[in-house]
């Protein structure tokens, strides 16, 4: 049968026309309704892919500092960002990692014969060898600043709160938080110098960029010694981004007073499970049942999670999330901190926080059936007498 003849012969046709006079309303402020709520979702799934946005993090002939460059997540965002031409410093504490870092570095750089490399060793616990490292750096950099330091320095040692001896409770505090806030502390010392109105130059804005972990946003037994130290990041990096906001401000009025010599943004990647020499580590001492809690978490390569993070940084944006879970996890925890959309993240967060209503809850109710079923471990048990 001719199927135009199927479709006039079918209920179809009453059906639409039935719609079109007692459904769709088409009056004018319906439609003009209709139409801006439209413009509105495409705007903003458009921003998400980064349409019509210049490029907020060019890299090209910049001077990057990478702390924790010689292994996982921080190698691969080094040798991401030689490939975009940008000359790098890793800095970490074992040289031999550190050496063959700078020498992957040259074969994948994007121009070697204008691209420089370096590194430094250094413990960055020690405030004092954040300051040596930033004084080094602008020394081999013929005077000037670094134009982006990455934190990335880390890892992560999971156990169960009371298993853990309270010294290596305070070891992570050193490794995650304190290499971090020392080294934006050596930084931003050093860039927010005030310059004479005379002295300024033409310089491109600056870039300091924290490395977190969704874990700042969701509890999951058996990251305690870890989880901390990266909410306390989180919260210094929201804290800078508003106090920079004051420097900024003096920063556009540089050709009447001292100033800055730049303008400084801040940005803090909260990645998810990254498959580094990192994570085959900590593997070892993570409780079972903290495996099974993130059992969620698919992770990624080192390289994934630098060129999601880098492309983001090049849309501009501020808390940066490297899958969906991750930015679910990000959107039920977002509270005050500065939004990289306001429509998409507020949406964003609706959503998080009706899954979350389930999340949490059910999160607990493992772990309850977890000790229920195999007891708690060895190790806690009180010792015979
Ligand atoms: N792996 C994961 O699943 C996740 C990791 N993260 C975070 O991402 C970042 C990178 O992690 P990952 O890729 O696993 O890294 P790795 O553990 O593989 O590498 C860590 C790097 O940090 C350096 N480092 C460690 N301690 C110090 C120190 N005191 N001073 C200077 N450098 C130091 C290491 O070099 P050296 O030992 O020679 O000093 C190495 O270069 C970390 O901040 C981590 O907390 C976030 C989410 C998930
Ligand atoms: C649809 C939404 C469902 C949400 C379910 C929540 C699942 C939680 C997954 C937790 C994953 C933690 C990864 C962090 C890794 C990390 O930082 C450590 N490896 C330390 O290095």
């Amino acid at each position: 049968m001719d199927p135009r003849e199927l479709i006039a012969r079918s209920p179809l046709p009453q059906l639409l026309s039935s719609l079109r006079s007692s459904y769709i309303n088409t009056s004018t402020p319906v439609l003009g309704a209709s139409a801006f709520l439209c413009t509105i979702i495409i705007y903003t799934i458009a921003k998400m892919f980064g349409l019509w946005s210049r490029n907020e993090f060019n890299v090209e002939g910049q001077t990057i500092v990478i702390t924790g460059g010689s292994d996982g997540m921080g190698k691969a965002v080094a040798l991401e960002l030689s490939a975009k031409g940008a000359h790098v410093v890793v800095v970490a504490r074992t040289v031999s990692k550190l050496q063959a870092t700078v020498d992957e570095m040259k074969t994948k750089a994007g121009n070697s014969f204008k691209q420089k490399f370096h590194y430094i060793s250094a413990d960055l616990t020690d405030p004092a060898e954040c300051e040596r490292m930033i004084a080094e750096v602008t020394a081999w950099n013929s005077g000037a600043a670094p134009d982006v330091v990455w934190c990335c320095a880390g890892f992560s040692r999971p156990g169960y709160f009371v298993d853990v001896p309270i010294q290596d409770h305070r070891q992570q505090m050193d490794t995650i938080y304190w290499t971090a806030a020392n080294t934006a502390h050596a930084t931003l010392r050093n860039w927010l110098t005030p310059v004479a109105p005379s002295g300024q130059m033409r310089t491109p804005r600056r870039h300091l960029i924290f490395t977190c972990s969704t874990l700042a946003f969701v509890p999951i037994a058996g990251y305690s010694p870890y989880s901390p130290a990266k909410a306390a990041i989180r919260s210094l990096s929201d804290t800078l981004s508003q106090e920079i906001e004051m420097y900024n401000g003096a920063y556009t009025q540089r050709h009447r007073n001292d100033a800055p010599a730049a303008d400084v943004k801040i940005h803090t990647i909260f990645p998810m499970g990254i498959l580094s020499p990192g994570y085959d580590n900590e593997q070892k001492t993570k409780p079972e049942l903290t495996k099974k809690l993130e059992e969620a978490d698919k992770p990624q390569t080192p390289a994934e999670v630098a060129q999601i993070s880098i492309r983001a940084l090049e849309r501009g944006e501020y808390l940066v999330t490297t899958n969906f879970i991750g930015a679910v996890m990000k959107g039920t925890a977002l509270g005050p901190s500065p939004k990289n959309s306001i429509v998409g993240d507020t949406m964003l967060s609706w959503l998080s926080n009706l899954v979350f209503l389930q999340v949490i809850p059910d999160l607990r109710s493992k772990a309850f059936a977890w000790g229920k079923q195999n007891g708690i471990p060895n190790s806690t048990s009180t010792p015979a007498s």
